[in-house]
Order: C-alpha cells, then sequence, then structure tokens
C-alpha cells in the first residue's frame, strides 16, 4: 500500500519544501497539497525534484475565504473568477508535474449551480487534457463544509457521466464519505471506475487513521484488492507532530 502526504494538513506549519521533505523523511511514497500559491512553482519542483516524491494533486484557489468562499466553479455569475482559477491551479500543476487539479465548487445549491458547475468543469477538463493532467471534484461533508455544493459520491457520479470527459475524476475522500452516506467499501467498489484519488482519516475526528468509526484495518486490503494500485492520500490533521504519529503506518504497509 503505498501512501501520498496531505500537505494541506501534514507539516502544513512548514514552508512547502521543507513540507516535501518531511513527507519524504517520514517514508511516504507521494505528497498532495491545498493550496500551494504562496510558495513559486520553481521551489516545489526543486523540492520535489530532490526528493524523488511527485505531487498528485493541489485544488483550485478557493475565492474569498475572509468570507467564508470556499471554491468558485459551482458559483452563477462568477465563470470569469471561476475559470481565472482553474488557469491558475493548472499553470501550478503543470509547472510542478502535478497530476491533478481538485475544482473546488463552493459554497451554493440549486440548478443554476449545477449548470454553472457543469459548465466550468467543462472547460477544466479540456484545459487540462493538453497536459494529461486529471480533473477531480470532492463531495465534503456538512459539518466541516457546511453549504458546500457537492456532498454526496451520488451527485458526482452525475455530473461526471454528464459531462462525459475521460479525465473527469471524483476525489473519494472516506471521510467525508463515511460521515455522509457510510457503506464506504461498497460504494467505492461501485464507482471504482469513476475515482481518480483515495483519502483517508479517522473518523469522526479526523485524526490519524487507525481508530474511530472507519476501520482501515480492513478498507486499505480491500481496496488493495479492488486493484488500487495507486498512493492513498493520507488527509488527518495531526494531534502532535506528524513525525512522532507515523507508527500507524507500519500497520498498513
Ligand atoms: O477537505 C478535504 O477533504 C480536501 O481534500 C480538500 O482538498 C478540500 O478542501
Ligand atoms: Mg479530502
Amino acid at each position: 500500500m503505498k501512501l501520498s502526504a496531505n500537505l494541506g494538513f501534514l507539516w502544513a506549519d512548514r514552508p512547502l519544501p521543507d513540507a516535501i521533505n518531511a513527507a519524504k523523511a517520514a517514508g511516504y511514497d507521494a505528497v498532495e497539497c491545498h493550496w500551494p500559491y504562496d510558495t513559486p512553482a520553481s521551489e516545489t519542483l526543486a523540492a520535489l525534484r530532490e526528493t524523488d516524491l511527485t505531487m498528485l494533486g493541489l485544488n483550485t484557489p478557493r475565492g474569498n475565504v475572509e468570507i467564508g468562499e470556499n471554491g468558485l466553479a459551482a458559483l452563477p455569475g462568477r465563470e470569469a473568477e471561476a475559470r481565472a482559477a482553474i488557469d491558475e491551479a493548472l499553470a501550478y500543476a503543470r509547472a510542478t508535474v502535478t497530476g491533478a487539479v481538485h475544482v473546488m465548487a463552493g459554497n451554493c445549491s440549486g440548478p443554476r449551480a449545477r449548470t454553472a458547475f457543469v459548465e466550468n468543469l467543462g472547460y477544466a477538463c479540456k484545459e487540462a487534457a493538453r497536459d494529461g493532467i486529471t480533473i477531480l471534484i470532492e463531495p465534503l461533508n456538512h459539518y466541516n463544509a457546511p453549504g458546500y455544493f457537492l456532498n454526496s459520491t451520488g451527485q458526482a457520479a452525475d455530473i461526471i457521466r454528464e459531462i462525459g470527459q475521460a479525465n473527469l475524476r471524483i476525489m473519494f475522500d472516506c471521510y467525508h464519505v463515511q460521515i455522509m452516506e457510510g457503506e464506504v467499501s461498497r460504494r467505492l467498489e461501485n464507482l471504482l471506475p469513476l475515482v481518480g484519488h483515495i483519502q483517508i482519516a479517522s473518523v469522526p475526528d479526523r485524526g490519524v487513521p487507525d481508530h474511530g468509526e472507519l476501520d482501515y484495518g480492513y478498507l486499505l486490503p480491500r481496496i488493495a484488492a479492488m486493484g488500487w494500485e495507486r498512493p492513498i492520500g493520507v488527509e488527518y490533521l495531526p494531534a502532535g507532530s506528524a513525525e512522532t504519529e507515523i507508527s500507524w503506518m507500519a500497520r498498513y504497509r
């Protein structure tokens, strides 16, 4: 089982190149991040080359976070900003040889939001396809992301099927799926052809994935048995330092 350190949460207090080095030292096979835009892409790329790690994914900018914005792609009337955010994310991904961009929908609901999301995703897929980049959409739970447009895997699957682009996939975060829908292993197996990335954390506390209501001792071997070979994103909130918490990894290797 290969694991990817999500540097949006792990070593998040360090500059991104230092966090990439920490992930390497801790034994992770890959990295992924949330919003890397304060770090010049050249510095991120240098750290990736030095450590021989790949950046699996990054998120589009969220808009005005001070007023609670959490993405722009499903906001009717904000298409120009949404596409600028997609362009910025894709440029950073190209410059750092990152494989996927998570297009963040934002806080909205209703048919006009869905239309905006579908159209902006169509744009993102076409722009990304030129460089072989995958576009991800991630259903988020309503405790961490109240009002977020995308909150179920069924909704994500419908949108992906409607758009019909081969590079559009679900970011299946087991933490969010368990909170919103349950039946994580069956749901993942059914959706597997549409899944582009998998993430894990304990539920409900979003801690180290070795306790709580989801049994990763069962789930991770089950995911491997489904034929999943790519690194799984470890996206938990460290209670202390991520270095002192890595002993859980040995269990899943
Ligand atoms: O919150 C999550 O889960 C993520 O994966 C983020 O990329 C979205 O904020
Ligand atoms: Mg996630």
